[in-house]
């Protein structure tokens, strides 16, 4: 079934390119990209394959197999032969005896350490920087103090103050760590545990993405074997939508508490590592994306609810601490948050191993009786903060440095993962970690270090963008059901096909949409079934059957407000609709990096705006400039000079503003957002419809007529009825 087809009522619309003509584009929601890499150099690329061929002739040789197999690449760890072998093996020890011993059965890496030049060449080609952003003196320590040094030290000081350039303190910072140039690495070199690495090996990805083979060295550094052996250091990561930051910091996470299960703290039980994101649908991603890692590891992940005890607080008295098995191997599609609850005393304290949460749910977990002390979370030693950002934004900033100071372990490290983010986030950072230092009495830094790949708070480049200009709030309605029209692939250069998302600016306009759009779809296509509308409002159950039928592909299109517009993985959606523009240049990039993840090419981003939005169109133009730059398609540019010249700009103020309440003339009042379905008189903003006023007013008042007309008959039947049975009926019981 040709699914834009039916939805367009098309019948001439063909899906195979006619002859002679060019073949239509791969659609990001066909089939798997060959690589799911951004970025890279021919250069680069010769000196890894070069690597990875050295490597692989080695381990050839330690496990006598045959050289040059290309399938190698493929069956990066081997593991159908490994693993199976292991699985006999398995039967009779425990799975940690058999990642205590397989420790030693690989071939090594050890020795296989790339000078500074091809650790370069290799981070530029695929537009890795590493930073370090302690202080300098930290990074340069100054040579020891003695008294000839100290005379030295006074004298130079009179005759010059040595003041490192802005360059550099640059170069200064700098670093070059070691990439990660395949999987199988993590478990020669990095030494992972076993099963972990079978679990990522059984996902099938074959090359890490940029962001895996910059950051998976730096956070399994400490279990290096090499002589250089680096220590964990906090890390800020800015790596672009869909480049598989998820796997970036689980694999880490997973590993070092598969570690700490070994060490001899393994009698410690308790919430070991917490990740933090800013929506439930991502905590729920997360959550589902590490039960595939932590299969047989003996790490236990769960997604923080409503009335789960993470801390036994001595204000609640004893509490039964129950085994949790059960829960950890649970599906989100078995969440039951709209149950009614146990009273949160009775419930057990978890004994997960890994705690997926909203910042709130945690909060108020850790703050039971809304007492205003946070209990402390004293065994985690890993916090993640995927979105960072925003969850360092006013919005959340409170809740989650509630969460980072709870965590009181002096080993504590923490991560910070977003496609986009402020310098405010590098201070937030710095600041945070000085004043728990100081807290804890804590003297020695550990390394915190920025990762970037490509360029900063940019959109992927592999995304066809479309900036509409409609004019009126009609006539972006209209140019939507164009879209979805036949005529669009003729009319327009836009070709829109399912699935896709809508975007809305608020919860009464994506509803609003919603109801506009819902009969558009033709009853042989599945009718309004195939359009569903997702928002905060929604209970969790209606929320995850959305999201789940959504993936399952019974959806095809979504309605949705900026609830999804971070970090929600749907492998092929082809296109994102800005029916309303975002707050933000921001949110720009993470609503539009939906389509096109893992390297896939063809997704379309059509924005759309109106007059009142032309002010805050020019930091989104220049988000798409960037972009179409960064892919250097020539003579293709959705973007003219001459329209970002005669954009205006917007003040910080207004930016400001913008980012915290949108456009103005779609606000919503308090009061006025009781109103869902934009009929309100003050909803002019918000209303979504194609109907003009006079024709509203008309339709108003025919409707007040026939209501009028039905009381009346009402009234004249009930006053009929009381003179019929005028007669004593005695009490009503
Ligand atoms: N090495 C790889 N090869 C191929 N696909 C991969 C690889 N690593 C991750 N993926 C896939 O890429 C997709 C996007 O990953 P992920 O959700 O982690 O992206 P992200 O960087 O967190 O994006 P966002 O910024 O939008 O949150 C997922 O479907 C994941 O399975």
């Amino acid at each position: 079934m040709d699914a834009f087809r039916l939805l367009t009522r098309s019948t001439r619309f063909k899906s195979a390119a006619a002859p002679g003509t060019e073949p239509a584009a791969p659609l990001p929601s066909t089939g798997k990209a060959a690589n799911p890499q951004l970025f890279r150099t021919a250069e680069g690329e010769k000196l890894e394959a070069a690597k990875n061929r050295k490597k692989r002739k080695r381990a050839a040789a330690v496990d006598d197999e045959e050289a040059g197999d290309d399938a190698a690449e493929l069956d990066f760890f081997q593991s159908s032969k490994r693993s199976s072998a292991a699985k006999a093996e398995a039967s009779a020890p425990s799975k940690s005896d058999q990642d205590q011993t397989s420790d030693q059965d690989d071939g090594s890496d050890e020795d296989d350490e790339m000078d500074e030049v091809e650790r370069r060449t290799i981070l530029n080609s695929h537009k890795i920087k590493v930073t370090d952003l302690r202080d300098l003196d930290v990074i340069q320590p100054q040579p020891p103090i003695t008294k000839e040094s100290k005379k030295k030290k006074k004298k130079q000081k009179k005759e010059e103050t040595p003041v490192l350039s802005k360059k550099e303190q640059k170069r200064a910072r700098r670093m070059y760590p070691q990439p990660l140039t395949s999987f199988k690495e993590l478990r020669t070199r990095y030494k992972i545990s076993r099963r972990l690495a079978e679990n990522v090996a059984e996902q099938g990805f074959t090359v890490p993405t940029e962001v895996q083979l910059g950051t998976l060295p730096l956070l399994l550094g400490d279990s290096c074997v090499s002589s250089k052996t680096t220590e964990e250091p906090d890390l800020l990561v800015v790596a672009p939508t869909g480049s598989g930051k998820t796997l970036s910091f689980l694999i880490p996470v997973i590993n070092k508490i598969v570690r700490h299960h070994h060490s001899s703290q393994s009698d410690e039980h308790g919430i070991l590592s917490i990740v933090v994101a800013p929506t439930k649908e991502l905590a729920s991603q997360i959550v589902n994306e590490g039960r595939k890692l932590v299969a047989g590891t003996g790490v236990k992940i769960t997604l923080m609810k409503k009335g789960m005890r993470v801390v036994e607080r001595e204000d609640e008295g004893e509490a039964n601490v129950l085994d949790e098995d059960s829960e950890a191997s649970r599906s989100d599609d078995e969440e039951d948050d709209d149950k009614p609850k146990k009273a949160r005393s009775n419930a057990p304290v978890t004994k997960s191993d890994i705690l997926v949460t909203t910042p709130l749910q945690l909060v108020n977990a850790l703050s039971a009786h809304q007492t205003t002390t946070m209990a402390r979370l004293p065994l985690v030693r890993s916090l993640v903060l995927d979105e960072a950002d925003v969850l360092l934004d006013p919005l959340f900033r409170e809740q989650t440095l509630g969460i980072w100071r709870s965590c009181v372990h002096p080993d504590l490290r923490v991560s910070l993962w977003s496609a986009t983010m402020g310098s405010n986030i590098d201070d937030i950072t710095r600041s945070t970690i000085k004043e728990r230092q100081d807290d804890i009495g804590q003297t020695t830094q550990h390394p915190l270090v920025r990762l970037v790949v490509g360029l900063k708070d940019s959109a992927i480049p592999n995304i066809e963008h479309k900036l509409v200009y409609a004019a009126t709030e009609q006539g972006k309605l209209l140019g939507l059901r164009q879209l979805l029209r036949p005529t669009a692939a003729t009319a327009s250069d836009v070709r829109l096909r399912p699935p896709f998302l809508i975007f809305t600016q608020t919860i009464p306009r994506a509803i609003a949409l919603h109801s506009e759009l819902k009969y558009d779809i033709p009853a042989e296509a599945g009718g309004s079934s195939r359009i569903a509308v997702l928002h905060s409002d929604l209970s969790d159950s209606q929320r995850s059957e959305i999201m789940r039928d959504f993936r399952k592909g019974e959806i095809w299109i979504l309605v949705t407000t900026d609830l999804l517009a971070r970090g929600v993985d749907f492998r092929g959606i082809n296109g994102v609709v800005n029916y309303d523009i975002p707050n933000s240049a921001a949110v720009y990039v993470h609503r539009v990096g939906r389509t096109g993840r893992a390297g896939r090419a063809g997704g379309i981003a059509v924005t759309y705006y109106t007059k009142e939005d032309i002010p805050y169109v020019k930091s989104i133009a220049n988000i798409i400039d960037v972009s179409e730059k960064l892919r250097g398609t020539e003579g293709k540019k959705s973007i003219q000079r001459w329209l970002l010249d005669s954009l205006p700009d917007l003040s910080k103020n207004d930016k400001k503003e913008l980012k915290k309440h949108g456009v103005k003339a779609r606000q919503v009042s308090k009061q006025l957002g009781k109103d869902k379905e934009g009929e309100g008189k003050g909803m002019r903003g918000t209303r979504i419809s194609t109907k003009s006023g006079f024709e509203r007013r008309m339709e108003n008042r025919k409707k007040g007529a026939i209501e009028a007309s039905r009381n009346r008959k009402a009234n004249a039947s009930r006053g009929a009825e009381e003179s019929d049975n005028g007669s004593w009926k005695g009490l009503e019981d």
